[in-house]
């Protein structure tokens, strides 16, 4: 039987019923952020489990203030070529500011970043009344959803500056609920942000489904950050919950092989990178 490079070390395709499993072994899911082919392959050769296309490429790669301006075709554009950096990693795209305003234009998003760009899951923003339709939706079209809350950057305006959220007891419940609400609309995995590790604790345990945390605490079943972020180059201030890999290290491969492994031992993050 002819085998192509027979001796190449063969990973095995990230999947979302392999990211499950992780969850039920406790085994540590890592994701990182990708906006081109070549960022793509420096995370894929150093073994990280899901890219994502974050629309924090408005803000990383356009210079601008917030998320809101990117739109779909930039999404569109961005997943395209992180797709074809990609052939274990397990591709997830953002869902654009505005875009999933309805179910119908929800699908009909979801249906480019999949189908046009090649991604294998969608992250939607929320938990709002039309946003678990648009989660039911497009589960019940075989999208898997990613969903997203807490500091949700979307909401930006809404809540007045990137806030922790969740701090109060009563917000504290909300998110919980919110947590459960999109379980049950069919969300595959949760991507939760800016809320005290305590809170990211809690619903990391009451969900079935993966938790992957960006300043929710080191009990999440992984951790996702923004790569500009972990190799120090994003200029000003940079979230509490981010840290430097490339310092005192000599490449951006081993920088992220670093992060990669300071997941999987759960040595990031620490206490000075989670919100109390
Ligand atoms: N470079 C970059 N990294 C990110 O993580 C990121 C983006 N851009 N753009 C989109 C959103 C915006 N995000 C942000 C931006 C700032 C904070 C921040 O400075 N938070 C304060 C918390 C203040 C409080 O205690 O309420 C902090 O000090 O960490 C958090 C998330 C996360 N996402
Ligand atoms: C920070 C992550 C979770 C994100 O949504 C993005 O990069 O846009
Ligand atoms: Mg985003």
């Amino acid at each position: 039987m002819y085998v192509e490079n027979a001796s190449a070390p063969v990973r095995r395709p990230v999947t979302v019923p392999g990211l499950h499993v992780m969850k039920a072994e406790g085994r540590k899911i890592v994701m990182l952020t990708a906006y081109d082919a070549s960022f793509a392959a420096q995370i894929e050769h150093a073994g990280v489990d899901v890219a994502l296309v974050g629309d924090s490429l408005g803000m990383v790669v356009q210079g601008q203030r917030s998320t809101l301006p990117v739109t779909l075709d930039q999404m569109v554009y961005h997943t395209t070529l992180v797709a074809r950096g990609l052939t274990a990693t397990l591709l997830v795209a953002d869902m654009p500011f505005m875009a999933d305003r309805d179910v119908a234009h929800a699908l009909e998003a979801g249906a480019r970043l999949i189908g046009e760009a090649g991604a294998a899951m969608i992250k939607i923003e929320g938990a709002a009344p039309h946003i678990l339709a648009s989660i039911h939706a497009l589960t019940e079209r075989a999208i898997p959803v990613c969903a997203h809350l807490g500091l949700t950057p979307q909401s930006v305006h809404k809540f007045g500056g990137y806030k922790v959220q969740g701090r109060a007891q009563e917000a504290a419940e909300r998110v919980l609920g919110e947590a459960h609400a999109v379980q049950q609309a069919g969300a595959s995995i949760l991507v939760l942000e800016g809320v005290p590790m305590a809170l990211g604790e809690r619903i990391t345990k009451a969900l079935e489904i993966p938790v992957i945390g960006i300043g929710a605490g080191p009990q999440c079943d992984g951790q996702v950050l923004v790569v500009y972020d972990m190799l120090g180059i994003t200029p000003g201030k940079r979230p509490k919950f981010s840290k430097d890999f490339l310092a005192g290290r000599g490449s951006i491969g081993e920088a992220i092989a670093a992060y990669a492994d300071d997941v999987r031992s759960g040595a990031f993050p620490a206490a000075e990178h989670s919100y109390n």
